[in-house]
């Protein structure tokens, strides 16, 4: 297991003038609505060393659903991301959120966006027949089920969750739901663990809200 050094180093941190419209006065209205919220939700996160295991830095996104406040907020930053990225007839037909965490904020994005929801299951959760991917995480080893009539052939599917360490989650779900026939439009999640490179395993546009973007278009 690798060591967790920092998950946030300086460069990542959501930046105040790009907020205020200072950068440019003709900004459109969406990004710096975008870069206020993004400072908002950074501000409330908090990490707690040696959890689950020593040498982890466990990032805890929880706080920003214990405020509704926060939690409209990530839901309208991610609403904002979308519509920034995807023309109205390109936008997902399915969001797949991944158990437990992409569940808590799935659901409520996928209804704002017209879109359906799908979960990602560990194993022995979903009924009828289901197809199965097994992975390796930051802390060890698991399987991911989906439901094998959840996605139909041809629908366009986002993938979400709160964090990318290493990537085997979301590459996991990835492949479930290109097994099903579904047209992967990306992965969207709220934090990165930049130094695990999780995102070197996916094979479709990564987004993440609150931490760096390899083409400088993140926060
Ligand atoms: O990029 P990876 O190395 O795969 O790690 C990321 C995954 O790890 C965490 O979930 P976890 O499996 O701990 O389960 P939980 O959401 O049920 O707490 C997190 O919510 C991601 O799903
Ligand atoms: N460092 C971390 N903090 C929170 N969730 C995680 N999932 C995998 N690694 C994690």
């Amino acid at each position: 297991m690798q060591p967790s050094t920092s998950s946030h180093p300086p460069s990542n941190r959501p930046d105040a003038t790009e907020a205020s419209g200072r950068r440019g006065s003709n900004l459109p209205t969406t990004t710096s609505e975008l870069a206020g919220l993004k400072i908002r939700l950074y501000k409330s996160l908090r990490q707690f060393p040696d959890f689950p295991e020593p040498g982890i830095l466990f990032e805890d996104i929880l706080p920003l659903f214990s405020d509704p406040t926060l939690h409209e907020s990530l839901i309208r930053a991610l609403e904002l991301h979308i519509e920034n990225s995807y023309s109205k007839d390109q936008r997902p037909d399915v969001i797949v959120g991944l158990e437990a965490r992409g569940f808590l904020f799935g659901p409520s994005l996928a209804l704002r966006l017209g879109a359906g929801f799908v979960p990602v299951r560990k194993p022995g959760k979903l009924p009828g027949p289901t197809e199965v991917a097994s992975y390796k995480k930051e802390y060890g080893e698991d399987h991911f089920q989906i439901q094998a009539d959840a996605i139909k052939q041809g629908q366009r599917v986002l993938i979400l969750d709160d964090i990318i360490a290493t990537g085997g989650s979301a590459a996991a779900a990835g492949s479930l739901v290109k097994k099903l026939g579904g047209v992967l439009l990306g992965y969207i999640f709220i934090l990165e663990l930049d130094f695990l490179r999780g995102r070197d395993k996916l094979d479709a546009p990564v987004y993440t809200l609150l931490s760096s973007q390899p083409d400088g278009e993140g926060t």
